[in-house]
Order: structure tokens, then sequence, then C-alpha cells
């Protein structure tokens, strides 16, 4: 398991009783979960469009960074979500490793349906 996705759940977790004037991620915890949600579904955007840019790139290692950064962003973000609803990295690799080995055709068969 990577290491910097534990250390930021404990971050994330110790957040949560700080100053939302000292700390980004308690300025997130005060503004409540719609603002956690606007910030996951933008950095997903933006995401998005990094991918896009670099389909079309004329310079690939610039475009390539700034998809990794903007899905770095995406990434904490969601982890600030997770924290926020009491789960941490933990929870989403315990799934990844469940599905692990197991073909995404019979994964999506085995779901309860909707
Ligand atoms: N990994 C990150 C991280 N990645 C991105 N960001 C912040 O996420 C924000 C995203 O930028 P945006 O321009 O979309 O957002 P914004 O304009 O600041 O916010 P809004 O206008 O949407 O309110 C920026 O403020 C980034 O600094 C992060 N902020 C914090 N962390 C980690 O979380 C830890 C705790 O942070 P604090 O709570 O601020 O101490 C830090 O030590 C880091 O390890």
């Amino acid at each position: 398991m990577s290491d910097i996705l534990q250390q930021l759940d404990q971050v994330l977790e110790a957040r949560k009783a700080d100053s939302p004037d000292e700390s980004y991620v308690a300025s997130l915890y005060a503004k409540g979960i719609e603002k956690i949600l606007k910030k996951v579904g933008e950095e997903a955007n933006e995401t998005i469009m990094a991918a896009k840019d670099l389909e079309h790139s004329i310079n690939i290692d610039e475009d390539k960074e700034h998809l990794v950064y903007e899905i770095a962003d995406l990434w904490f973000h969601t982890l600030v979500l997770l924290a926020s609803q009491n789960l941490t990295s933990a929870d989403i690799t315990t799934e990844l490793q469940r599905r692990f080995g197991l073909s995404g055709h019979a994964e999506k068969a085995s779901r309860p349906q909707e």
C-alpha cells in the first residue's frame, strides 16, 4: 500500500480538529459536503480536459505532467471526501484488492442489479 495515501489519511483525519483559517482541508470540512463534492466535480472536469489536451498534444511531456497534476488534485479531493465520511484510502484499496484478478465483465455481472 502507498505510504503517502496512509499519511494523507492521517493528516485529513487530524484536520477535523483544526482551524479553517490555517488549513485548506479544514476549510473544506467547514464549508460542508456540497463544497467537497463541487471540488471533486471540478477536479474530474479538469482531469478530462487535461486528458483531451494530451490526446492532441504537440508537447507530450508537458501535457503528461499536466494530466498527472490534475489527477493528483482529483485523488486528493476524493480522499477529503472519504475522510469527511469517516472512510479512508484503505477502504478503496481493500475494494480494489477484492476485485483484483476478476475480469471487469465478471465483476459487473456479480454487482447487485440496480
Ligand atoms: N495534497 C494536497 C493538495 N492538493 C491540492 N490541494 C489544494 O487544493 C486546491 C485546489 O485548487 P483550486 O484552485 O481548485 O481551489 P481553490 O481556488 O484554492 O479553492 P476554491 O476557490 O474552490 O474554494 C488548492 O488550494 C491546492 O493547494 C491540496 N491541499 C493539501 N494537500 C495535502 O493536505 C495536507 C493538509 O493541507 P492543509 O489542510 O491546507 O494544511 C497538505 O500538507 C498536503 O499534504
